[in-house]
């Protein structure tokens, strides 16, 4: 498959390494970013050509398949672009910034009749929550009733806002939380706990994030990114007949001066290459079998935009906030998750 990159920022650069080094069956053929020297920068390693812009790079004949990795407000042009050229599309998160983008993209696949896009939750590829949902789905845990979340960063950068603690950050326990239970979330309610001082002064951190299931199934979410000691992703759903929790990354223990430690990862690159290399693997075995995408779709991109931005007009007028969120069309339903 010959991939086009459009964004070759810091993700983006990682999935170029990703795309030509462990992928097999992927070669990355062009690259685009506002910023050319960028561009031309990234391109070099692959031996990639570098376009003007994204339309360019999409209509190129040299590019079977796009990846959208730019900044969150460019997506939908980029990816409405693709699915108009009926090239498969794979974004980072966000689908778009808006729910009415995110349909646009929605409304512009269903046209074209078969699926085209694939949104960047990479945690449905982690071996740990695979792991989970294989106990959930065999009825082990019983029906779930109540999961505990907690998404902590070690510190943020200045320019991180408190919306992004649910646009940016809480968004991937929404579309994996929505993928584990097969259920969708209602509302969202966010309360504000004291604040750290470790953090930039405008930024409201932590915060406290409360979902319901359609089910009625109750999520409480800790989001705290600058919590100082490390990268943490915590999950725990608990059921009638017991409870299944995420695992901690495998690390050695070291036993040494009267204590017993285990080392945690920085930060979510460590955390979540493999999900990456997975998510990647997958993607690019469906092309090549000529199978729709199998990964987070168009419509699950659309939910997530809806229930982030829930999750900041809560934490704005301190009500519980419902999404509304339509059926999931069928569509969508008959090309299966993975
Ligand atoms: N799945 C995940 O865990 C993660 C996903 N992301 C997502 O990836 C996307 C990119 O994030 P980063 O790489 O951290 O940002 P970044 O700022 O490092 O890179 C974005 C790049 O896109 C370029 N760009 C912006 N608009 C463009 C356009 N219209 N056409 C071509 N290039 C354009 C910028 O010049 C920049 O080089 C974001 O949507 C972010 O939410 C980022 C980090 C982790
Ligand atoms: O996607 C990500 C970042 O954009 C976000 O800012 C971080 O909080 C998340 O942990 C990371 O996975």
């Amino acid at each position: 498959m010959r991939i086009g990159v459009i964004g070759a920022g810091w993700i983006g650069r990682e999935h170029i390494r990703r795309l030509t080094d462990v992928i097999v069956g992927a070669r990355v053929t062009a690259v685009t970013d506002i910023d050319a020297e960028r561009a031309a920068e990234a391109a070099r390693y692959p031996g990639a050509a570098v376009h003007a812009d994204g339309a360019s790079l999409v209509a190129s004949e040299d590019v079977d398949a796009v990846l959208v990795t730019s900044w969150g407000p460019t997506h939908a042009e980029h990816v409405l672009n693709a699915v108009a050229a009926g090239k498969p599309v794979f974004c980072e998160k966000p689908l778009a910034t808006t729910p009415e983008d995110c349909l646009k993209i929605v409304e512009a696949e269903r046209a074209h009749g078969g699926r085209l896009v694939q949104v960047g939750f990479m945690r449905r590829f982690d071996q740990g929550y695979r792991q989970m949902k294989e106990v959930i789905d065999a009825g082990r845990i019983g029906t779930p009733l109540m999961v505990h979340c907690a998404h902590r960063n070690a510190s943020s950068v200045e320019a991180y806002t408190s919306d992004m603690a649910a646009l940016d950050t809480a968004v991937h326990e929404i579309d994996v939380l929505r993928w584990l239970l097969d259920d969708e979330i209602v509302s969202a309610q966010v309360i504000v706990p004291r604040s750290t001082t470790r953090k930039h002064a405008h930024l409201t951190d932590p915060q406290f994030m409360l979902f319901e299931t359609a089910r009625g199934v109750r999520i409480d979410l800790e989001v705290f990114v600058n919590c100082r000691y490390g990268y943490d992703i915590q999950c725990e759903t608990v059921g009638e007949d017991g409870l299944v929790r995420l695992p901690d990354p495998a690390a050695v223990g070291v036993r040494t001066a009267g204590a017993h430690s285990t080392a945690i990862l920085p930060d979510w690159t460590g955390r979540f290459a493999d999900a990456f290399d997975t998510e990647f693997r997958e993607w690019v075995a469906d092309l090549a079998a000529g199978r729709a995408p199998t990964g987070p779709s168009a419509w699950d991109g659309y939910a997530a935009t809806v229930i982030s931005g829930a999750a900041v007009e809560s934490r704005a007028s301190g009500r519980v906030v419902t999404t509304d969120i339509p059926k999931r069309p069928d569509f969508y339903a008959a090309d299966g998750r993975p």
